[in-house]
């Protein structure tokens, strides 16, 4: 299973607060993130983290790149809904793919908690079928 984590920086607390309470859980699977977000990721909770670019540097588009090709099974992105992002065109493109590919998405703590869990619980086991999962099939 891998799992992207990103924060935008007014919520970046709040993810590595998430991060450590369920590290035991994420230690388990392959993680991927936003630059900075993976750095601290890193640094902080001490968990290995591949790291994309920052994301208004192309970060966000690195990895709606890898939900495209099927390699991502599930998105926490903690989004900043009270700040303008410089790059809100990629922060919707990455948001828009979760949906094409219907890959499960958390973008707070209530949410990301019972995705969380339900990894344990095998409620996403069903990502392990390889197929194309567009929501479009030509
Ligand atoms: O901007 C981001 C997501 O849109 C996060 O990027 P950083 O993790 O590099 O701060």
């Amino acid at each position: 299973m891998k799992i992207a984590l990103i924060a935008h920086d007014k919520r970046k607390r709040n993810l590595l607060n998430f991060v450590t309470a369920y590290k035991d859980i994420f230690n388990d699977y392959e993680l991927f993130a936003t630059g900075t977000t993976g750095k601290m990721i890193q640094e902080e909770v001490g968990l290995d983290v591949h790291r994309f670019q920052s994301g208004p540097l192309g970060g966000d588009q690195q990895i709606g790149a890898k939900i495209a090709a099927n390699d991502l099974d599930l998105v926490v992105f903690f989004r900043d809904p009270l700040t303008a992002q410089p790059h809100e065109p990629d922060v919707t493109a990455l948001l828009r793919l979760c949906d094409v590919y219907r890959i499960p998405l958390a973008t707070n703590e209530a949410s990301a908690e019972i995705m969380v869990r339900g990894i344990q619980s095998g409620w996403l086991d069903w990502r392990n079928v390889k197929e194309s999962t567009s929501l479009y099939d030509e």
